[in-house]
């Protein structure tokens, strides 16, 4: 059993760590801008950050949803090599926000396509249990033959 997840597991605990790091460099922010919670405006120096750590959060249920839906339904070796790529875009977007706002795009983008593979594979995956478990269809045994 634990031998189908644990690669998941192992994506789910560093994604966890990188927001970890997000909400981290935001503390820091506050700090050197001098901007206590609730305010969230000051320089774009600070936005810029605040506003990454925010994006990523609000696309981390979204990922870890579609990391384990692939990864249990379509394939776990894929759907880990595709969470972990995400990861690095994210890293890349959060860097490249606090530089500038233009430099956020190209991880940005990258980062929405591999959500959108890993929204393709768990809905094939969760259409071939569908099929083989209540209609008895195996489509992967009807190709090979
Ligand atoms: C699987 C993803 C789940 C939820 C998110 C749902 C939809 C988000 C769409 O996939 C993303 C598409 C993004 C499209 C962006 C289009 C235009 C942005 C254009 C320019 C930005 C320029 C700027 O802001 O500087
Ligand atoms: N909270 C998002 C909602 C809309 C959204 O998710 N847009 C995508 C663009 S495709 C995104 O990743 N936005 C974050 C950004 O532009 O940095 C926002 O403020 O832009």
């Amino acid at each position: 059993m634990l031998d189908q997840i644990h690669l998941l597991a192992a994506v789910t605990v560093l994604g966890v760590l990188e927001q970890a790091y997000f909400v981290l460099q935001v503390i820091y922010a506050r700090r050197v801008f001098g901007i206590s919670p609730p305010k969230i405006s000051g320089p774009p120096e600070f936005e810029r950050i605040f506003r990454a750590q925010v994006n990523c959060s609000e696309y981390f249920p979204i990922f870890l949803a579609l990391l384990w839906q692939a990864g249990l339904f379509f394939h776990q070796g894929l759907a880990a090599a595709l969470g972990l790529l995400y990861l690095y875009a994210r890293y890349c977007y959060f860097i490249g926000y606090r530089a500038s706002s233009s430099k956020r795009l190209a991880p940005m983008y990258f980062g929405t396509g591999i959500l959108w593979i890993l929204v393709a594979a768990s809905a094939l995956g969760i259409l071939h249990f569908f099929l083989s478990h209540y209609v008895g269809l195996n489509v992967l045994q009807l190709l090979a033959a």
